[in-house]
């Protein structure tokens, strides 16, 4: 089992087609489905002591997996049971339902077991699934002590996530040969539990991936506080947000941070405040500019926006700024971070998964993307995307995009490409948020900045 960190994700035609190259280069159908049959058998054997097992056969090739799992299991001496919705319906699960030489029950008439695999439907669902399907499935997960997904769990959408049934969450799910859109976009990637990727020997490969941990570096004895990144953050309205992102900024790693604009009280003494002007962001050495959080949208608000961008610097436009945006497309490295609702205003006329709109997005705002929420995808105008899934939802309290802004501003200012600053912004984040435990506020988050960065060096 693999983790899947860092791995690629397809789309079912990327997939499929990935799937006939092997085919092509002489590994047939039936000789992949063994491979990941067995190989789910392999994984199911050492999750459940000996625990009787019902696999859920659909009509198609995940059914097909689903044979050749139950037969390996019965095989190595496990107690295992088969129930099927219909018939298979391709010449490898016929293949494989013929080499079960055990009963084959009715879905709805099958009775609970502790362990429950669900090999119903994979990458080939592609409508609602019908109530006959749908009440047995959600009677045996509910029943089951464990829950295991085979590739995908069956009623979500592979390529946008979407859900074309109300079932309940497994436990685990075993994707195979690649990382699919419906593990990491929600609301399928809840209901996948803990996500493994099986090899079975399927090369695959695509600009799209799973968010993994940064390689950071540390300072050296050359480094000084310029070289590790001068962030210049533009406060406006609320000076409580923008602080929010400076803090963000200086714990996740800038060498120096200024704060143009007013400033709140309690803001920490290493952060320097400076009344906003032209000249003050002119500054060669500022490596990036952070603005929107709590900037307002008045016509001050605009004509900040207005000189920051034609400062020149990079910059990280988000909140308020987003609002305050035109439709010209960006001439200097920018990212933007916009949440679900920032995105509809500023994109809404996109199609397709949360993964192609933010592409789309990136390449019509040639800016890199990040498309925030429990599922944020970092998107580059050059088709590039890495998509961040399991950050904890306690994030999911005001204030901490902008310590986001203000951490993303720091990669960039320290020297990291857009495409990178962002990516490795969103990990710190979330790893902050991990070390932050429940139920922390905007406020406690930077607090564990450190500690994530240390993790990544
Ligand atoms: N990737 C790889 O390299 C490998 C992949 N493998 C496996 O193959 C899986 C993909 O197999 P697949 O293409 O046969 O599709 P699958 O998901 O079994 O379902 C299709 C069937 O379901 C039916 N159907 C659809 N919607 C329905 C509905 N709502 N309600 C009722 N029926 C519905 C549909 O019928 P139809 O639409 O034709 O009417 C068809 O009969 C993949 O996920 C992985 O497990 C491995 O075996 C080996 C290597
Ligand atoms: N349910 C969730 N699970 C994980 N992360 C979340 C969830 N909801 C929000 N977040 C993250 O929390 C942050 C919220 O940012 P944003 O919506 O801009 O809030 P604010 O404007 O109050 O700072 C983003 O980084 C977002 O990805
Ligand atoms: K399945």
């Amino acid at each position: 089992m693999i983790r899947i960190d860092g791995q690629p994700i397809l789309d079912a035609a990327q997939m499929r087609a990935a799937e006939a190259q092997t085919i092509a280069a002489g590994t047939g159908a039936e000789a992949l489905m063994a491979r990941a049959g067995e190989q789910v058998a392999e994984q199911v054997r050492r999750l459940t002591a000996g625990a009787e097992v019902l696999v859920l056969c659909g009509p198609g090739n995940n059914g097909g997996d689903g044979y050749v799992a139950a037969a390996a299991l019965r095989r190595a001496g496990h107690a295992a049971r088969i129930a099927a919705c219909a018939s298979p319906t391709t010449a490898a699960a016929s293949a494989a339902r013929a080499a079960w030489m055990g009963p084959v029950e009715e879905l709805g008439n099958a009775a609970p077991a502790p362990i429950v695999v669900d090999a119903l439907f994979g990458i080939g669902l592609n409508r609602p699934l019908g109530a006959e399907i749908c009440e047995p499935l959600r009677h045996l997960i509910g029943n089951a002590r464990l829950s295991i997904a085979v590739d995908v769990p069956s009623g979500v959408s592979t390529d946008d996530g979407s859900s074309f049934a109300e079932v309940p969450a497994v436990d685990l799910t075993l994707a195979l040969a690649a990382v699919k859109p419906a593990h990491v976009l929600q609301p399928s990637a809840a209901r996948c539990g803990d996500i493994r990727l099986l090899d079975i020997g399927v090369e695959v490969s695509g600009p799209v991936r799973v968010a993994s941990a940064p390689q950071l570096r540390p300072p050296s004895a050359r480094d000084h506080k310029y070289s590790r990144g001068l962030v210049a953050v533009v406060a406006g309205r609320m000076p409580g947000a923008a602080a929010l992102a400076a803090t963000g900024a200086g714990r996740g790693g800038a060498g120096y941070v200024r704060l143009l604009g007013s400033a709140t009280d309690r803001l920490p003494h290493a952060i320097v405040r400076q009344r906003f002007s032209a000249e003050a962001l002119a500054d060669e050495r500022v490596g990036a500019v952070v603005i929107g959080p709590g900037l307002g949208r008045d016509d001050k608000a605009r004509e900040r926006l207005d000189l920051a961008r034609a400062s020149e610097r990079p910059m990280v436009i988000d909140g308020d700024a987003l609002h305050l945006l035109g439709e010209a497309p960006a001439r200097v490295p920018t990212i933007l971070t916009p949440h679900a609702g920032e995105f509809a205003r500023l994109f809404g006329d996109l199609n397709g998964s949360k993964i192609e709109r933010a592409i789309a997005a990136a390449r019509r705002a040639n800016a890199v993307v990040v498309f925030k929420g429990a599922d944020t995808v970092i998107a580059a105008p050059d088709g590039r995307a890495i998509v961040h899934a399991h950050a904890p939802a306690w994030l999911a309290t005001a204030g901490t995009g902008d310590v986001l802004a203000g951490v993303i501003g720091a990669q960039l200012a320290g020297g990291a490409d857009v495409f990178t600053a962002a990516a490795n912004g969103v990990w710190l984040h979330a790893e902050a948020a991990r070390r932050a435990g429940p139920a922390f506020i905007a406020d406690d988050l930077a607090a564990h900045l450190p500690a994530a960065l240390g993790a990544c060096l």
